[in-house]
C-alpha cells in the first residue's frame, strides 16, 4: 500500500465527514461484496481507520456460492483482527434481480449501521464507476443531475474511493495478497454497464476514468448549486392554498421552473418520486396552457399554474 494512496483515502474521508480523522470518535460501517473494489476499501481503511470501523457483506442467496463468498470476506477480514457480519435480505429476492437486490442490499446495511451504530455506511465504488455511468446516462438523454454520477454522499451511504481507479484498486490487493472474487454478473451482456465496459476495454487509446471521475463532481455541484437557487425562489415562485399551489413560472430559466415544479408536486405529495420524462412531458403540457395529470395531482397551465389533487376516478371532468 503506497502512502499517496493512504493519504489520498484519509483526505476523502476527512472531506466528507468534514473533520479531521484523529477528531472523529464514530464508527464507519464498510459494505464488502468481496470484489476488488472493496476488498481494497478494507484494506485502506485497516492502515488509514484502525479500530474506527466494522464490515458487513451481504449474502442475497441468489447463488449457491454466494454463503462461501461471504464467508470468504468474513475470512480475510478475521485475518486482519476485523469484524465481519454476514447479512441477508429479510425477504426472498424476486422479480427485477439486480434492482431487488440492490434495494434489499442497502435495507440490509441500513437496518445493520442502525444496530451497530454506525453513522456512515461507505461503498467502493470509483472512478471507472463513474465513467461507465455518464456514459450510460448520455446514451439515456440524462440531464445535470443524473450526469452527476454517483454522488460521494447520499444520506448515511458515502463513497470515499470516487477519485481511486479500478487499476489504483487491484493494485491495492495484489501489494496485500489478497484475491478478490470474480462477480458473474460482470460477464453478463444483458446489462448496459457490462457492454459499456467491454467497449472501453477494447478502445486503444483508454478514456482517463479520473478525468470522468472529475466532470461527475462538477456536474454534482452545478446541480447542488440549481437545488440551492430553486429553494430560494420557492419564496417568491410558490403558494399554497386550501390544499392547492399555485407557481408563478414567470421568466424563470427551464432548468429552474422543471425543479420548482418538482419541489411544487412534492410539496402536495411528499412521497411521490416523478421521473424526469415524465416531469418533461408535464411541462410540455402545462406551458402549452393545457391542463394535464401526473401520479394522483392535476396541474392547469396560464399565467399562474396551478396544482391541485386529483379528483378520484369517474369524477374528473
Ligand atoms: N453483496 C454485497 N455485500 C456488501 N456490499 C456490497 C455487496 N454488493 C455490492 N456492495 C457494495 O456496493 C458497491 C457497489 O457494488 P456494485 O457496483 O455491484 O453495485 P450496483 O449493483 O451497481 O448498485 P449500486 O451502484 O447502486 O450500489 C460495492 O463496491 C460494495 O461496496
Amino acid at each position: 500500500m503506497t502512502a499517496e494512496y493512504q493519504s489520498r483515502f484519509r483526505a476523502n474521508i476527512e472531506t466528507i465527514l468534514d473533520v479531521p480523522l484523529s477528531e472523529w470518535d464514530g464508527q464507519m460501517g464498510l459494505a464488502v461484496s468481496g470484489g476488488p473494489d472493496s476488498l481494497a476499501l478494507m484494506l485502506l481503511a485497516h492502515d488509514v481507520l484502525p479500530g474506527k470501523f466494522i464490515v458487513a457483506t451481504v449474502d442475497h442467496q441468489l447463488r449457491t456460492e454466494a454463503a462461501a463468498e461471504a464467508r470468504y470476506v468474513a475470512q480475510i477480514c478475521a485475518e486482519r483482527g476485523l469484524s465481519c457480519d454476514i447479512l441477508h435480505p429479510d425477504s426472498a429476492i424476486t422479480g427485477n434481480i439486480q434492482s431487488q437486490a440492490r434495494a434489499a442490499r442497502y435495507a440490509a446495511l441500513h437496518r445493520w449501521a442502525d444496530r451497530r451504530e454506525c453513522a456512515w455506511i461507505a461503498t467502493a465504488h470509483h472512478a471507472d464507476d463513474q465513467l461507465e455511468t455518464i456514459l450510460m446516462r448520455l446514451a439515456r438523454g440524462s440531464g445535470v443531475d443524473g450526469l452527476s454520477a454517483v454522488r460521494t454522499q447520499n444520506g448515511r451511504i458515502i463513497r470515499p474511493l470516487l477519485n481511486f481507479t479500478k487499476a489504483e484498486l487491484i493494485s491495492i490487493c495484489d501489494a496485500a495478497g489478497v484475491s478478490a472474487i470474480a462477480d458473474p454478473s460482470n460477464r453478463n451482456e444483458d446489462f448496459d454497464r457490462v457492454r459499456i465496459r467491454q467497449w472501453l476495454a477494447s478502445m486503444d487509446h483508454p478514456l482517463n476514468p479520473l478525468a470522468a471521475a472529475n466532470s461527475a463532481a462538477a456536474l454534482a455541484e452545478a446541480s447542488a448549486a440549481l437545488d440551492w437557487t430553486a429553494q430560494r425562489l420557492r419564496e417568491t415562485h410558490i403558494s399554497a392554498q386550501d390544499g392547492q399551489i399555485w407557481l408563478d413560472p414567470a421568466d424563470l430559466p427551464p432548468e429552474l421552473l422543471r425543479r420548482l415544479l418538482r419541489i411544487a408536486l412534492q410539496q402536495l405529495s411528499p412521497e411521490f418520486e416523478p421521473r424526469g420524462g415524465a416531469i418533461t412531458r408535464l411541462l410540455h403540457s402545462i406551458k402549452r396552457g393545457e391542463t394535464a395529470s401526473i401520479g394522483d395531482i392535476l396541474c392547469k397551465g396560464g399565467d399562474k399554474w396551478l396544482l391541485r389533487p386529483a379528483p378520484p376516478r369517474g369524477m374528473q371532468k
